[in-house]
């Protein structure tokens, strides 16, 4: 079984960004979450990325938490000891072709080292039109509950999908469209993301979802916040 089914919450933290106020990475790991993944947008470095990475996998040493690299380009892909494997999107509704096989094929290309082993992939579809991610990848955000629902059903049916990601980044989605996605699926993981900020968003997202992924709040209101969602999630999964 992929370790992603027995998920409930993930924390998202972006090498761009500073942790909260003095926080660490053990008090990240310590938030009850189930998994670290290590990315952003935008300002990315493969310098950032190692030194995050590094840090995340030295404060998550005695918490039982994997840490996964979520790449956003191939350039900021690194091969730490002790990383528990990769997360590779593939954005179903970008507007680039880029973004669904593109720079995977560069990726390919240019690293030599692909552990294909720990290497999955993520459906994403991308529904904030305001977020750095729909720009990036010029992703068609008007999409309604059906077109997504058909999405999701067409990324596990027709190419295999083990995770489908439903991707509002920055914003809280709405509840009808991350439900229908859910819905559509048999057997592949839900995803979401998106302006989880509380107990009752974080439960409310949990109700429509397998798996909450939480990423801005852990940088902008810290752990305690973290921890909020993680008992909301916890809460709509029981
Ligand atoms: C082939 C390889 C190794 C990489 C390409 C992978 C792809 C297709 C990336 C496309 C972009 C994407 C889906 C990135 C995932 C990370 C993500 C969604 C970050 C959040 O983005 P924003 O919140 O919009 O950005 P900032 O937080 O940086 O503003
Ligand atoms: O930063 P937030 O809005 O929590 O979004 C989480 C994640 O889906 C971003 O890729
Ligand atoms: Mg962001």
């Amino acid at each position: 079984m992929n370790a992603w089914s027995e998920w409930d919450h993930i924390v998202k933290v972006d090498p761009d960004k500073t942790l909260y106020e003095d926080e660490t990475f053990e008090d990240v790991a310590a938030t009850g979450t189930d998994a670290i993944m290590v990315g952003g947008t935008l300002g990315m470095t493969e310098e950032k990325m190692a030194e995050y990475v590094e840090g995340c996998i030295e404060g998550t040493r005695g918490h039982d938490i994997p840490v996964y690299i979520e790449p956003s380009s191939a350039g900021v892909v690194v091969h730490p000891d002790g990383l528990d494997g990769y997360l590779v999107p593939i954005v179903f509704n970008a507007g680039d072709i880029a973004w669904v096989t593109g720079a995977h094929k560069e990726w390919v290309r240019m690293d030599g080292d692909i552990q294909w082993d720990v290497t999955h992939t993520e459906a994403y579809i991308v529904l904030n039109e305001e977020a750095s991610v729909a720009e990036y990848t010029q992703a068609d955000c008007t999409l309604d509950a059906a077109d997504v629902a058909a999405y999701a059903e067409v990324a596990e049916q027709m190419f295999g999908q083990d995770i489908v990601y439903v991707e509002y980044s920055g914003t809280l989605g709405d509840p009808e469209i991350v439900g229908a996605a859910h819905d559509a699926l048999d057997e592949a993981t839900l995803f979401y993301g998106g302006g989880v900020h509380d107990y009752d968003s974080a439960f409310e997202m949990g109700q429509h979802s397998d798996v909450v992924v939480v990423g801005d709040l852990v940088h902008d209101a810290g752990c305690a916040a973290v921890r909020e969602t993680v008992e909301g999630v916890t809460a709509a999964n029981n």
